[in-house]
């Protein structure tokens, strides 16, 4: 079976745990646009939910599959997010960001009262770092921020090369949030809490791509079948 389809398994999965009358929040990249999908076609058969989305691409995909949207503007608490990752390790902490929408990603998925991290098992880890760590940062004064993050890269005992994401035209990739993304090549971040508190006190640092404690259960799509995995 082709990746693309362990995707669509996991998400449907998730949609099981959808009810009547939530507020969802809407993850964004590959596997979430299935999710999106697949809870578009429920909604034109009766479903009442609405969606707060995490990316300007998940906005456009909802309103195309007919989801009723709202914002946190508006509301002040979900009920779920299903959301991808790109690194799930047995703790349920995360790597994501690989779309680059990790900042709405984090402020949503922390307003709902349970995330669920749908993937393929490919994304599955016993420790995180592989999967180079984006981090969102302001373009001013990158050059103290950079150096910001190797201390804290040290402080937690991991290293590596970091490199300011390109987009399309090869400039800068800009998120939804009019920012930088920097892509640590860490290889492996043998204590993730750590790290994400050493990062989440630089000044440039708008926000890191590790999601700790945030993800509650994990649907892994593999060639044996589904696998969930709730947090301990
Ligand atoms: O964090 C994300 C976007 O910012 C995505 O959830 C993550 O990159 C996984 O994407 P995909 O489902 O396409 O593998």
């Amino acid at each position: 079976m082709d990746m693309d389809a362990l995707k669509r398994q996991a998400a449907a999965r998730a949609l099981e745990e959808v009810r009547d009358g939530m507020k969802l929040g809407l993850g964004t990249g590959s596997t979430a646009k299935h999710f999106v999908e697949l809870l578009g076609e429920k909604v034109r058969t009766g479903l009442k939910v609405v969606g707060v989305p995490t990316s300007e691409v998940t906005r456009a995909d909802a309103i195309r599959c007919g989801v009723p949207l709202t914002t946190l503007d508006d509301i002040d608490h979900l009920d779920l997010t299903v959301d991808g990752a790109d690194e799930i390790d047995p703790a349920l902490n995360l790597i994501k960001g690989g779309g680059g929408a990790l900042l709405r990603e984090k402020i949503v998925a922390a307003a709902s009262d349970r995330m669920i991290v749908i993937a393929d098992e490919s994304k599955w880890v016993e420790v995180l770092g592989r999967f180079p760590l984006p981090v969102e940062v302001i373009p001013f004064g990158l050059a103290a921020t950079r150096a910001a993050m190797d201390r804290a890269f040290a402080q937690s005992g991991a290293s590596g090369e970091m490199v300011i994401r390109q987009g399309k035209d090869g400039h800068a990739f800009v998120t939804d949030g009019g920012h930088w993304i920097i892509d640590a090549h860490l290889g492996r971040i043998g204590d993730a809490p750590r790290l994400a508190a050493l990062l989440s006190v630089i000044p440039g640092v708008v926000e890191h791509g590790l999601f700790i404690g945030l993800g509650t259960s994990a649907v892994l799509a593999g060639a044996q079948g589904i696998r969930v995995v709730e947090r301990r």
